[in-house]
């Protein structure tokens, strides 16, 4: 698209002309302070995604790839009105929420003979169907129910149209490079387009295409038609669960009369000055993290078995906004309702 700003050079300019929302050299310093501890470790690598999560798949085969598809697809807009009255899923004796009650959900519906994750089904399947594989075990219903519906037939109808029903043709027509792989999904799946304006220019986030080309090449495993020579070339996932975390560990701020609407709860839409700044500042904020433990590695001398990335960072900040949910609890995070993210 003419004059259209990658997520990377988009974030930067964001940072640039940010009013509302801050970097904080120190904090960025101290989370990768905080990160280089960890960088030996098991959640910084890639085989944290099989295993530290026990939804995802085992296989890395094309059901695998195809289940990434229908997963990241879907992987949108969870949080409640009240975190007290929320969407949640038992499975196999464990109950999800957010994120994780889409997967469950999935997985439920794979046990239960439904082909969830085959677009032959998806590509036709009813407003009912999807209630029933998407039903919350409280009385509070996964949000955007029929965006969902929307976008299971569209996305299927596509996949069927242009790579015989199955994502890992698109994977294989990207030939190994994570950037044409996400411009291939953005240009075919209309839900996938992430894009709007700032300050006069156009800007892309692409956060569930990148965080589709990252999860694929996790559920890959990094080998074969997952082995992208360009994967570190992926951004952060712009969502709202990272600016949050952010926040919490000092490496982004926002201006008082920013962090008072959120603190009430108001609602900022999607394209909004605000909510452009939050997530562009989180994105070049992860980036600037990125480089700096990069530099702290580089100066401990500490040879790395795989290279760090931002997927990486971004999998390990997710995971840690997961787990500390309630030291969290202070800080808002910001309520867009819309399919990006
Ligand atoms: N930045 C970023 N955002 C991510 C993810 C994930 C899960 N993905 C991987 C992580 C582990 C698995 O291995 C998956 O591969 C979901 N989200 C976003 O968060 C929001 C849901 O949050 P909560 O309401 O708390 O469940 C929603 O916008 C959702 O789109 C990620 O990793 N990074």
């Amino acid at each position: 698209m003419a004059g259209l700003l990658t997520p990377r050079e988009s974030a930067e300019f964001i940072a640039e002309n940010s009013r509302d929302v801050s970097i904080d050299g120190g904090g960025v310093r101290r989370v990768a302070e905080l990160l280089l501890a960890k960088a030996a470790g098991p959640e910084l690598r890639l085989g944290g995604w099989k295993a530290l999560h026990e939804l995802n798949p085992r296989a890395a085969d094309e059901a695998a790839v195809n289940w990434v598809f229908v997963a990241d697809t879907l992987n949108f807009s969870f949080w409640s009105e009240r975190e007290e009255r929320k969407c949640l899923v038992g499975y196999r004796g464990r109950t999800y929420s957010g994120y994780w009650s889409l997967c469950a959900a999935i997985n439920r519906a794979l046990d239960e003979g439904i082909p969830i994750t085959s677009a032959s089904y998806y590509a036709t399947v009813s407003l009912d169907q999807v209630r029933h594989i998407l039903r919350s075990d409280t009385d509070v219903p996964m949000p955007l129910i029929e965006e969902r519906h929307r976008i299971l037939n569209e996305t299927g109808k596509v996949l069927l149209e242009k790579f015989e029903g199955s994502f890992l043709n698109c994977v294989r027509k990207s030939e190994k490079s994570a950037q044409k792989l996400m411009h291939l999904v953005v240009e075919n799946f209309p839900s996938y387009r992430d894009v709007t304006e700032f300050e006069g220019k156009r800007i892309s986030f692409y956060k569930r295409a990148q965080i589709l080309v990252a999860d694929t090449w996790s559920v890959l495993e990094g080998e074969g038609d997952g082995c992208f020579r360009d994967i570190s070339s992926i951004t952060m996932f712009a969502d709202y669960r990272l600016p949050q975390v952010l926040v919490h560990l000092g490496a982004l701020k926002y201006s008082e009369e920013l962090l008072e609407k959120l603190l009430k709860g108001e609602m900022l839409s999607y394209g909004s000055r605000q909510e452009v700044e939050i997530r562009g500042c989180s994105l070049w904020c992860v980036e600037l993290i990125r480089d700096c433990l990069l530099e702290l590695i580089e100066k401990k001398g500490e040879k790395m078995s795989e290279e760090i990335n931002s997927i990486l960072l971004d999998y390990y900040l997710w995971d840690y906004a997961r787990d500390h949910r309630d030291d969290m609890k202070g800080i808002p995070f910001h309520r867009t309702r819309c399919i990006y993210y």
